[in-house]
């Protein structure tokens, strides 16, 4: 029976341990925190309950247009609930990951896992497990998955405290909304909890050091969101990189390398993740990390030593649950022998989740202008769509790009309120090779927003009559 030993237990890897379970292997999972992993315990599931919470309040935004009274003040929030919820949901589904975990017949090891051969270049590995207490056992293993995760990236100049100058895995603990949030860095993180601060009623003010929010997503949806930030009163920065955050007497002072200060209750720190590889014994089977610590992979998840896979942020290779997950079953199936395929990074649909939210998939629009790929490319504003009209929604936009001459979908935006969940009938094109002809011949409700995407797709399908 094939020993494996998972490092980790993230969606990274809980999801390999499940498949190699499934596959009648000897699994160990050992994680140093709780199951589900930073994903489940701190980022993904935290942030979008909390966004939950915020769009809840944001719904009623719209209200006086459509004939709906919200009263005269401003819509309240219970912070100690919409915490409360944000835990309690998390520590929630930790469990259930574990109990599925150990159903499954996966041995859960709590401790902090190490890579310990005696020598690079072995055929078999081993792992030291350090428990809590301090004890310490090795284990044996014919496969081992590293899948250890990352951390928030801590500027040396803006030590969090967990008051005033806090990381995303912090403000959960805050007592009340701060009056005045400076997020630091515009990344999704950035992004997605200035956004749902804005949309519980505090004054943002976000510091980018690009020209831009979200400097790595779609232009004209971040232009959007721009534009909603600007409506809501919450302030951008561009071109600045906060070099430190002091305490003052009443909250925080950023420092800005061009020397503009900016003053704010509370500072969030969203200025990217570093993997944790330092102290997992990588020298002790000769595995050399790649810039930044990340542990080399290849689209099979193996790293350059035989018998270790890595998979998850780790790796760097996307920083997504979805692509953890997968590049963890991936390096499962092909440990054990089973028919894999490479991991696809231009099949992956993501979601940013502000408000509006912003939703991609393949090819970007980036790539097409810059002419990389040549693409056919259209791009409908949700105002000319019935329903958005009836919802009052004004922003937003779907945009479709197809190959020229066969018409087969390439890739997509959707900038809209449900954008995670209108992006699958294109990531369900650009995944099975569909043209702009069958989404132009697929029937989609009247009146949707996904009409819309219908819509595009009989917009560059008379583009090809004509060509
Ligand atoms: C704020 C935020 C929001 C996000 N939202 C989304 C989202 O909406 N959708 C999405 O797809 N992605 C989202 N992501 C990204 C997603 O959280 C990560 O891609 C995902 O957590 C990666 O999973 P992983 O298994 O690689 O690592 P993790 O989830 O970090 O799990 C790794 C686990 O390994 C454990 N560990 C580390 N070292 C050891 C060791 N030596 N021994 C034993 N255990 C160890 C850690 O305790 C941790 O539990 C978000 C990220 C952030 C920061
Ligand atoms: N919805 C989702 O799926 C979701 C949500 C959050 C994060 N993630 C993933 O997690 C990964 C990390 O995202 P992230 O946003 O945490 O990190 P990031 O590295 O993508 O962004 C950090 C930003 O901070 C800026 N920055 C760095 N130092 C700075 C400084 N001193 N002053 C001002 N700005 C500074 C950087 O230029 C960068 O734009 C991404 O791959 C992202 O896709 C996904």
């Amino acid at each position: 029976m094939t020993r494996i030993v998972i490092m980790g237990g993230g969606p990274a890897g809980y999801e390999a341990a499940l498949v190699g379970a499934q596959h009648g292997a000897d699994v160990t999972l050992v994680e140093s925190d709780g199951l589900g992993g930073a994903c489940v315990l701190y980022d993904c599931v935290p942030s979008k309950t909390f966004i939950a919470s915020a769009g809840a309040r944001s719904a009623f935004r719209n209200g006086p247009e459509l004939g709906i009274n919200t009263g005269d003040g401003p819509i309240g929030v219970e912070l100690p609930v919409v915490h409360g919820r944000v835990k309690g949901l998390a520590l929630a589904q930790s469990a259930d990951i574990r109990a599925r975990v150990q159903r499954e017949g996966v041995r859960i090891m709590n401790g902090h896992a190490r890579l310990c051969d005696d020598a690079p270049g072995l055929a078999q590995h081993r792992v030291a497990v350090r428990g809590a207490d301090g004890s310490v056992e090795k284990l044996a293993a014919d496969v081992v998955l590293i899948a250890t995760g990352a951390n928030p990236r801590i500027l040396p100049g803006a030590q969090p405290d967990g008051e005033r100058i806090l990381t995303w895995r912090q403000i959960y603990d805050l007592p009340q909304l701060p009056e005045h949030l400076v997020v630091i860095g515009s990344g999704v993180t950035g992004a997605e909890f200035a956004s749902a601060y804005t949309e519980m009623g505090v004054k943002v003010t976000v510091v980018s050091s690009r020209d831009r929010i979200l400097p790595h997503e779609d232009a004209d949806a971040a232009a959007v969101l721009e534009d909603v930030f600007t409506e809501r009163g919450t302030a951008l920065f561009k071109h600045a990189r906060a070099d430190k955050v002091e305490r003052t007497a009443g909250g925080v002072k950023v420092f800005l390398a061009d020397g503009r200060t900016v003053e704010a209750s509370h500072a969030l720190m969203t200025v990217g993740s570093i993997p944790n590889t330092a102290d997992i014994g990588l020298d002790k089977v000769g595995i050399e990390a790649g810039p930044g610590g990340f542990v080399p992979v290849d689209r099979v998840s193996r790293t350059t030593v035989p018998g270790i896979y890595a998979a998850g942020d780790c790796t760097g290779l996307l920083m997504l649950a979805s692509v953890a997950a997968m590049q963890g079953r991936i390096a499962m199936w092909h440990a054990l022998g089973q028919g894999v395929q490479p991991i696809k990074l231009k099949t992956v649909a993501a979601n940013v989740f502000t408000h509006p939210e912003i939703a991609t998939v393949g090819i970007s629009q980036q790539a097409i202008d810059a002419g990389e790929v040549p693409a056919r490319t259209i791009m409908l504003p949700l105002a000319t769509n019935a329903r958005a009209k009836m919802e009052g929604l004004r922003r937003g936009f779907v945009k479709l790009f197809c190959r020229p001459a066969t018409g087969v979908v390439i890739g997509g935006v959707v900038v809209a309120p449900v954008a995670s969940e209108l992006i699958t009938p294109i990531a369900l094109a650009v995944q099975n090779q569909l043209t702009v002809e069958h989404l132009a011949y697929t029937f989609s409700v009247y009146p949707s927003l996904s009409g819309s995407i219908t819509e595009a797709g009989r917009k560059l399908m008379r583009h090809d009559d004509l060509d």
